[in-house]
Order: C-alpha cells, then structure tokens, then sequence
C-alpha cells in the first residue's frame, strides 16, 4: 500500500448522492487499489444522528482502503490539510423548480465553505462542486477563498456529459469508449451546450456516423438540457447513482488521467472562448498526472458561437443575482 493516507472531504454526507458516493469512494474508486483513504463527512447538526448510521454502514462494508471516518458539522474541521472535496451539501430542487431557483438557499453555504477552504485546506486539494447551482456555487466558493487556487476548484457538468455520451452512443450503433472529442458546454442548466463539432469515432466525424441533424437538434439537445428534470419527475427525486458516478469519473480522471481523452469539468474560465474571466463554464479538458489542461484553440463558430454563448449569458446573469445576495 502507498504510505500517505489521503484526507477526502464530503458534504452533504447524509444525503442520496452521498449514500451511494461514499460506498465508492471507500472502495478506492478515486485513489485505486493502493491507496488507503480517511473519510471526513461534514453534515449538518440536525442530521449527525443519520450521519452515524452511514458511518456504521461504512464500518460494515470492511472496506480494506478505508484507514478512518470522521464526521463534523464545522467546515473547518472537515477541509483541515484535505487531499480532495466533494462538495454535494446543499438542498435539491424538487418538481417544478430550475436549479437556478436553489442560488438564495444554497449560495451562503458555499461562502462559508469558501472561507473554510481558504483557511485551512492545502493549496493542492482538488475541490468539486457537485451541490446546485453547481457552477455559480464553485464561482462563490473561490470568491470567498481568495488564497486558494481558482483552477482547484472544479464544478460538474460530468453528468451532462455522461448522459449525451450515452444517447449518441445508442444512436451511433458504437461503444462508449470509441467516441472521442465530445464537449458539453457552459451552465449545468437547460442551457447547456452538448457540442459534437469536434466528435470522432476512429478518426471520422460522429456527425457523419449519425447522420441525422434533425435529431442532433431536436432530441438529443434538449434530452440532455432536461433529462434532470425528467428523473425528477419519474422518481419524484432528483439524480442520486448517477450523479455520484458522475463524480466518481470526474475526481478519478482529475487524480490519474483520462487516458488521452477529453472530458467535460466545470472551470474557472481564464477568457478563453469569450468566457469571462472567472466564470465557472463547462469546458473540454484532459487530465494527466493529477493536473488537467484546458483543451484551447477550438474554432467555434455559428450554432456553437450562440449556443455558447447563450449559456454564457445565463451564468453572467446568475453571478449578478448572487451579488445581490452574498457579500
Ligand atoms: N451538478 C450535478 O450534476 C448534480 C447536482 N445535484 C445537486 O446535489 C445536491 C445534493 O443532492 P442530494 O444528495 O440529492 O440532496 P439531499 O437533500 O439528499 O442531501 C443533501 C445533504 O446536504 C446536507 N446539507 C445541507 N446544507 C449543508 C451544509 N451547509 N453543509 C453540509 N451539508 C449540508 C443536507 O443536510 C443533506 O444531508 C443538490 O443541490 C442537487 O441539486 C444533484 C444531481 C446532479
Ligand atoms: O436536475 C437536478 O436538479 C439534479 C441535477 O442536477 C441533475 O440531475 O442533473
């Protein structure tokens, strides 16, 4: 086994996401095989009693990796000298909201958080938001921590990926893994982007291999910007396994490499792509050796150019509706 044990924090640890993310990272889902983890689990007062359930549970999993858990209601208990955090802790929306509709209630959690961060983490942690609104809460959170790295602080936009990569794939007639170069862009939000421009499958366009623009547009589109939406009205609750999972392959690819491939994280945006500085915005990225770069250059033009841009405009529109709120 490798020496160091890794410090991962959670938040909303008592939660649905929680309950299935936890279970995996404890298997080393995150670190591998070798790796020995602790687990500090931050909640709130009034839930530490089904905190301690989920810890038992956790015990009765006898999970070779997991060297101690440890649970608080302090951030800054839970963010001391930390490895990595996920950040789920904050309310889900239910029928009939956006997840814009949670930026008053969830906002102040993440300026606190913020400043928990900043004070005790190392400079190093790899920070993801996961609670909604995932990308203007990541924004808050580095505001609010102004000596912590803005490129350590990541948001999910992994599911929206995800869920296109596994709709084009049906459509496609091919595996998962053969599709190369896919994008989703911008707000974790109706209005994000799922762009297929620079998507190959052994080298040739995916475009052509579907072959169906209509569909592009019509379905697959507007599939992805509701399909939150839709689990939340068929389960009656919003994304849980599949929004850990999500987690699962953005914080595994972050640590050890996406093998080459792109992938969709949600970054602090350094004005690339006429993203203003500071904005947290889906992006291509690769991921080697526990950094990721930014995938630059790409021509984006015309369907792309307003579609990027649309959800751009949200995300500017929700960072001045936070203003308002948090100082
Ligand atoms: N970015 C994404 O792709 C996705 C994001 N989400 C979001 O993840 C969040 C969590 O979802 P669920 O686990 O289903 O909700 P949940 O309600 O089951 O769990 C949330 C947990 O967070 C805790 N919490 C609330 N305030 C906290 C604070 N200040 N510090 C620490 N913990 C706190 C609650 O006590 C609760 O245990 C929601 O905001 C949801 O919208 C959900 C799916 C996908
Ligand atoms: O839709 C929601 O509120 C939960 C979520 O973010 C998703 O499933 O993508």
């Amino acid at each position: 086994m490798t020496g160091h044990v890794k410090q991962i924090a959670v938040t909303g640890a008592a939660g649905q996401i929680c309950y299935s993310l936890l279970f995996r990272i404890a298997r080393g889902e995150l670190y591998g095989p070798r790796q020995p983890i602790s687990l500090r689990l931050l909640d709130l007062p009034q839930v530490q009693p089904a905190l301690r359930g989920v810890v038992m549970e956790l015990e009765d999993g006898a999970f070779p990796l997991l060297a101690d858990v440890a649970v608080t209601d302090d951030a800054r208990l839970a963010f001391r000298d930390i490895d990595a955090a996920i950040l789920v802790g904050s309310r889900p929306r239910s029928k009939g909201m956006e997840r814009r509709d949670l930026l008053a209630t969830n906002a102040e959690i993440f300026r606190l958080q913020g400043r928990a961060l900043n004070d005790v983490a190392k400079l190093d942690a790899k920070v993801l938001v996961v609670g909604n609104p995932a990308n203007t809460n990541a924004m808050i959170l580095s505001e609010h921590a102004p000596e912590f790295p803005s490129e350590n602080i990541t948001s999910m936009i992994r599911l929206d990926h995800n869920r296109a990569l596994a709709q084009l794939a049906r459509k496609a007639l091919v595996g998962l893994e053969e599709i190369k170069g896919l994008v989703v862009w911008g707000n974790h939000s109706p209005t994000m982007f799922v762009d297929w421009s620079h998507a190959t499958v052994a080298g040739r366009p995916l475009a052509d291999i579907v072959a169906d623009h209509d569909w592009y547009h019509k379905t697959l589109i507007p599939q992805v910007a509701r399909r939150g939406t839709a689990v939340i009205e068929a389960r009656g609750a919003s994304s849980a396994a599949s929004a850990a999972n999500a987690a699962i392959d953005h914080m595994r690819d972050w640590i050890n490499g996406s093998g080459g491939d792109w992938v969709s994280m949600g970054l602090c945006s350094d004005g690339s792509y006429g993203i203003p500085e500071g904005l947290f915005c889906g992006s291509p990225a690769i991921c080697a050796e526990g950094q990721y770069a930014r995938v630059a250059d790409l021509k984006i033009r015309g369907y792309a150019r307003v579609m990027l841009d649309r959800t751009v405009a949200e995300l500017i529109e929700e960072r001045e509706a936070v203003r308002a709120l948090v100082s």
